[in-house]
């Protein structure tokens, strides 16, 4: 079958018409011809399809050439006035021929087309159709830390890129098709590099050293904020393995413990076997017990091999719901909101990440609200914390009106509040607005790191690094709530 029935078939397929775009391509068991060929003709051709369909119609191909189904002459048309080498098959094949006896009358609607949305040129049309998509999204990267270095990647894989001081600047090269980076002001080892750069093919993205990564999916293992003192770390939903890998990466900065493990359970066994595989590229596996075809929810958080689980990272299947550049509607799946509970329930545990990529507060707000309700966090104490200086937080509506769990629930972190009165480390920050941000930067604009990685805040701006020992320690606040204090992951 040709690239154009192939694509034809996964575009107006009912039985696969679920899931993005991409992933029913990439998923799909059945094509012949290659994904990312497949890919690439039906989002283009999708995108250029309200044009497209005017340009048929109006030159009645469809009227003429009665072979031709309509989503199939979108395609063809797509390639013969669009794509740099024309029609992907050989000049005698049947379809060829068919659409390209037309291509006098198709081009001349193509170009009224253009001039009735004022266009001037093609390349005019083109940015418009590229607008109508909506602003270009980063390219985001992650440095893993346990195969390179920030500063070696920037004298490699992103020597010739120039370096600017904000992620507007580095979005608007998608324009002017400069090759630029960011660092981010939040995650340390991100970057955010002009979009439609293809990383994939570097020889860091193949060795493992650079993970792509968005950097919402980056909050949760930095929030979690893991530490050697912290004991085993759970990630209870892991596949494919971008937080587990990163948890690797911030502790191996930080230097594992003496035994310190990732314990990474994944129920489904086939998602399992590609977070191996990550997690092998990563460079982790020494330092990470997967759980393959395992069901978090079923495990005892008194058996033995948990005894020193000291943080968990919960990250269910959601709706996905608020993924940035998703090609369609998701199914709305509700996660199971009992893996909270469940991690709550691990004795020696401290922290405790909870995160979707959903925008429905059913999946969020509603999820805390019901683990902090639950007999278990009550009587364990557990409390939400996080993220008060971060922008958008959660709604007090969606979070029926609790203002505290709405407050602290922006990007979902969830700590527990020291039981034995040792109190935790993670405090609030004030809540302060500052255009700059909270952090140090250099005269070039970029955010001043320490030694650790982590962006330094300014005096007087919640978390400091004390000189002498290293510990994190808060700023006084006004109010004197030293537990309001903690500053250090926000803007
Ligand atoms: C949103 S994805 C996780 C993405 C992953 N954390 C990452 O960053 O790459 C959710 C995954 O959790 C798995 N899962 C859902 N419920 C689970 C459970 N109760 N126990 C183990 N795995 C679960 C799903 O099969 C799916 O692979």
């Amino acid at each position: 079958m040709s690239l154009y029935h192939e694509t034809v078939g996964i575009l107006t397929s009912t039985a696969t018409h679920t899931g993005s775009l991409k992933s029913r391509i990439y998923g799909s068991k059945d094509l012949k011809s290659p994904p990312a060929q497949v890919y690439a003709l039906a989002f283009e051709s999708s995108k250029w399809s309200a044009i497209l369909k005017e340009v048929v119609e109006k030159s009645q191909l469809l009227q003429k050439e009665r072979k031709l189904t309509p989503a199939l002459s979108i395609l063809l048309v797509h390639d013969l006035l669009l794509a740099k080498k024309g029609i992907a098959l050989p000049a005698s094949h049947g379809l060829r021929v068919t659409v390209e006896k037309h291509k006098a009358r198709l081009q001349s609607e193509f170009t009224r087309a253009r001039i009735r949305r004022k266009c001037p040129t093609v390349d005019a049309l083109r940015a418009m159709v590229d607008a109508e998509l909506g602003p270009a999204h980063p390219r985001w990267i992650r440095v893993n830390t346990l195969k390179s270095t920030l500063d070696e990647q920037l004298d490699t894989t992103f020597k010739g890129f120039e370096m600017v001081p904000t992620v507007e600047e580095v979005m608007a090269s998608a324009s002017t098709g400069k090759k630029v980076i960011c660092l981010d002001g939040h995650v340390p080892n991100l970057i955010a590099a002009s979009p439609g750069v293809d990383f994939t093919k570097t020889e860091a993205y193949k060795a493992g050293a650079l993970i792509l990564q968005d950097k919402a999916s980056c909050f949760p293992a930095y929030l979690l904020d893991p530490r050697p003192e912290d004991g085993d770390i759970i990630d209870a939903c892991s596949a494919p393995g971008n937080k587990t890998t990163h948890l690797a990466g911030i502790l191996h900065e930080r230097g594992f413990a003496e035994g310190q493990r990732i314990l990474a359970f994944e129920k489904d066994k086939h998602r399992a076997k590609t977070l191996e595989r990550m997690v092998a590229t990563a460079g982790s596996s020494h330092v990470t017990l997967i759980h393959p075809g395992h069901d978090f929810l079923k495990t005892n958080p008194n058996s033995p091999e948990f005894r020193s689980v000291g943080a968990l990272l919960l990250d269910p299947s959601c709706s996905g719901s608020g993924i940035v550049g998703r090609d369609d509607t998701p199914e709305f799946h509700l996660p199971s909101s009992p893996s909270s509970l469940h991690a709550f329930a691990f004795p020696p545990a401290r922290k405790v990440t909870y995160s979707t990529c959903s925008v429905h507060a059913a999946e969020n707000e509603g999820v805390v609200l019901a683990a902090l309700a639950s007999d278990v966090a009550r009587v364990r104490g557990w409390r939400v914390r996080g993220l008060r200086e971060w922008d958008v937080r959660g709604e007090v509506a969606a979070a029926a009106g609790d203002e505290e769990v709405a407050a602290a629930t922006g990007r979902k972190a969830v700590e527990l509040d020291g039981l034995d009165g040792e109190g935790v480390e993670v405090r609030f920050g004030s809540g302060e607005d500052d255009a700059e941000g909270p952090f140090e930067r250099d005269a070039g604009g970029r955010i001043v790191r320490g030694p650790d990685g982590m962006p330094r805040l300014k005096a007087g701006k919640g978390r400091v690094v004390d000189e002498e020992d290293g510990d994190e320690d808060a700023d006084e606040d006004d109010e004197g709530d030293a537990d309001d204090e903690w500053g250090g992951f926000d803007d």
